[in-house]
């Protein structure tokens, strides 16, 4: 999928352009709204500080963002087609109406509802089996999360693209088996703030005393485990029988309102507004958010540590970007150092002085070595294998300070490839070609069952040798070999 349309640029909308976009695809927008640009640039302003500390894969270069005069005009090319208007039936029917005037007759519709069964959104559509929803979670940048539900007419098919495409976005499908209204988490989201609003309305808490009942406590375990697995703990050696056994008699006591529903009237709205700004007023949203996105990247970051949950889907997501990145040996130029880093500077590598803290110039040069060893074979089969590089010596020269999400790529030289040795020479520069900084580094090929020094496996001698050849006849590095305290040239 390389063009995607987006028809409505709200929360949501803006969510699902900076997604695509930053996966490489080009996304065509339609928003009436006036003010429909400036609020997505705000968006993707947010959305580029958060991926620039998600990951460090290397992304696709990223897609170009098109904006439509009309909604036949967005859809033309696209394979892909993200609805993301108001949540009412009459708008998005009328909208798909336009769609399929307009669109590739094999193109997917996707719709973000949040709860609107997709048999009635594709019931005036003449092509609905090419409908579906896609409900997708807020910031939808960040979270992979996106419930998958076909309506009667949804082709097979069609539910077959998007498992198959969401995945190369870094998101999670999760294919509803039944098509119920709300889906399946926003009916448990229901619940929860339907509860919440009759502990304000009736005075047992404050929206910040339930916010904290959350954050402090249950939320934690929610965010990595969900609720059956956490209850299943919960229960103790006997797990999850002894957690109902002990537990299953509550069903029957009065500890839930949810039989019944607060009345929405003005008196709940000032209510619950006026705790709100109470509670969050001192923040603007856009900072709000930024919150959230720098707490929602740490905690998937440990996840990922774990390989759990929504870790484990972002540590797929960077392995294809790794796997996409990766150069092949046959397109490789070996007449000159070797491109092996190329992106921006994350918002949180900068320090005290404002600008890249000193360690992150080592992680550049350490995250370079490895692209290397990666186009030479030295992967993760390779390492799963049994045989690995380790690094033993290093050198840096910090030539010039660079600051936060600025961009900047590596090149690598190889002074060395002999038998168990491997001298590279790595120098990073600013996107606007300021020399920033040199790494010179020996590593050593190890047998990872003994842990000591090996001769690495005859293909990746062979390919290590192709460049040590190559990169001969290239002027030894300003720099290379030097020692501290050396005066500098020039
Ligand atoms: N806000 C949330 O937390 C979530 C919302 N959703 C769903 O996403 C959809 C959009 O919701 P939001 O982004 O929150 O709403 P929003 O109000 O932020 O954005 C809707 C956008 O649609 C535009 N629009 C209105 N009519 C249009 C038309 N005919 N063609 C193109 N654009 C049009 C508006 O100008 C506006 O920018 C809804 O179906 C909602 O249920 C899904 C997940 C979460
Ligand atoms: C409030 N909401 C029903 C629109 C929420 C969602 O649909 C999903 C989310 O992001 O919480």
């Amino acid at each position: 999928m390389t063009k995607a349309a987006c028809i409505g640029g709200g929360v949501i909308g803006a969510g699902w352009i900076a997604r695509l976009a930053y996966n490489g695809i080009d996304v065509a927008v339609y928003d009436p709204a006036p003010d429909a640009r400036a609020k997505i640039d705000a968006v993707l302003e947010n959305a580029w500080h958060a991926f620039s500390r998600l990951t460090m894969a290397p992304a696709p270069k990223a897609g170009a963002i098109t904006y439509a005069d009309s909604v036949a005009e967005a859809v033309s090319d696209a394979g892909w087609i993200v609805e993301s208007v108001p949540e009412r039936l009459d708008i998005k029917q009328a909208v798909y109406a336009e769609m399929e005037a307009g669109a590739p007759a094999d193109a997917v519709i996707a719709s973000s509802t949040s709860g609107i069964l997709p048999t009635n959104l594709q019931a005036k559509m003449e092509n609905p089996e090419r409908l579906i929803v896609a409900h997708p979670f807020n910031p939808v940048y960040l979270l992979p999360l996106v419930e998958i539900v076909g309506g009667e007419k949804t082709s097979g098919e069609t539910i077959a693209k998007a498992e198959a495409f969401l995945p190369e976005l870094g998101m999670k499908p999760l294919t509803i088996r039944k098509e119920i209204d709300a889906f399946i988490a926003d009916r448990l989201l229901e619940s929860v703030w339907r509860e919440a609003l009759w502990l304000v309305r009736d005075g047992v808490a404050t929206t910040e005393e339930i916010d904290d009942a959350i954050r402090y406590g249950f939320g934690l375990r929610w965010a990595q485990m969900g609720l059956f697995e956490t209850y299943r703990i919960a229960g103790g050696e006997a797990g999850m029988r002894h957690f109902l056994d002990q537990f299953g008699p509550t069903l029957s006591w009065p500890w839930t309102r949810l039989m019944d529903v607060p009345e929405y009237n003005d008196e709940l709205v000032d209510l619950i507004a006026g705790q709100s700004d109470e509670q969050s007023g001192r923040h603007s949203i856009r900072e709000l958010e930024r919150i959230r996105d720098d707490n929602l990247v740490a905690i998937m970051q440990a996840l990922k540590v774990n390989d759990w949950g929504a870790g484990e889907t972002l540590g797929a997501y960077e392995k294809r970007l790794f796997d996409a990145g990766a150069q092949k040996p046959s397109e490789i130029d070996r007449t000159k150092p070797v491109p092996t880093l190329d992106r921006t500077v994350p918002a949180d590598w900068t320090d005290y002085n404002n600008h890249m803290n000193e360690a992150r110039y080592l992680q550049c040069f350490a995250d370079a070595s490895d692209a290397f060893l990666r186009m030479v074979g030295v992967d993760a089969d390779y390492v799963a294998k049994g045989g690995s590089y380790f690094t033993v010596e290093t050198h840096i020269r910090h030539l010039a300070e660079v600051a936060a999400l600025q961009p900047i790529r590596c090149e690598t030289q190889v002074l060395e490839a002999k038998g168990k040795k491997l001298r590279l020479f790595h120098t990073l520069y600013h996107g606007d070609g300021t020399l920033l900084a040199t790494g010179e580094h020996m590593l050593l090929h190890v047998d990872m069952a003994t842990r000591s020094a090996s001769e690495p496996a005859e293909a990746i001698a062979a390919e290590l040798a192709k460049f040590a050849d190559a990169h001969a006849s290239l002027s030894m590095p300003e720099g290379a070999g030097r020692a501290i305290g050396q005066p500098r040239k020039g």
